[in-house]
Formats: C-alpha cells, structure tokens, sequence
C-alpha cells in the first residue's frame, strides 16, 4: 500500500514538474483544465480538439481508436491555464 502511494506521488510530482517547465510564470502554478470531447463518430471532435490546440485544421484524418489527446497553454486575464483535452 505505501509503495502505491509512493508510485502515485512520483507520477503527480513528475506531471508537476512538466506543467511548471512549459506552462506557469515563475514559480507560480498553472491551473489546469481537463475537458473531455464526446460525441458521434465523425462528427469533428478531434478536429475541433487539433484545432484549439495547435490553431490549423488537419486536412486529413482517420477514426480515432481509444482516446486522442491534446493540450495548450492559454493565458485568460493574466493567469495562465493549461487545458487538456480529450477527444
Ligand atoms: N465541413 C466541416 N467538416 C468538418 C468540420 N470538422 C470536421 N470536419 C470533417 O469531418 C470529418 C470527421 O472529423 P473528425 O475530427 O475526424 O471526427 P471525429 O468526431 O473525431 O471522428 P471519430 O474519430 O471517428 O470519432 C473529417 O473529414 C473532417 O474534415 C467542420 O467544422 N466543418
């Protein structure tokens, strides 16, 4: 049971670190918000997600088998918030 927590807290701590290197100012923390994108098969959903998170629209895509996953940082009244999407 400890060594779980003690894997939990690593996986936390590293995801931490990531988020602190590429999405906060300073030491300050970016919050972070998980949205999930559900919806009927070839409606947009991982174009919608592609879109937002790197501003181009694919040409192509394929049926997405499991879970396509995206992120960005944005910046919304001088905070900086990291949005992770799933679609
Ligand atoms: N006209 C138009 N076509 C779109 C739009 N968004 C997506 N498409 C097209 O719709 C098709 C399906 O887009 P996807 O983003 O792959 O759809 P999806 O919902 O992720 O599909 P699954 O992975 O099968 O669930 C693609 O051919 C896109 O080019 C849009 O806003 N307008």
């Amino acid at each position: 049971m400890s060594s779980a927590t003690g894997g939990d807290r690593g996986l936390e701590s590293s995801l931490e670190a990531s988020i602190s290197s590429t999405c906060s100012y300073g030491s300050t923390r970016a919050r972070i918000f998980k949205i999930i994108v559900i919806g009927d098969s070839n409606v947009g959903k991982t174009c919608l997600t592609y879109r937002f998170c790197t501003s181009y629209f694919p040409e192509r895509t394929e049926a997405t088998i499991g879970v396509d996953f995206r992120e960005r940082c944005v910046d919304i009244d001088g905070e900086r918030i990291k949005v992770m999407m799933s679609a």
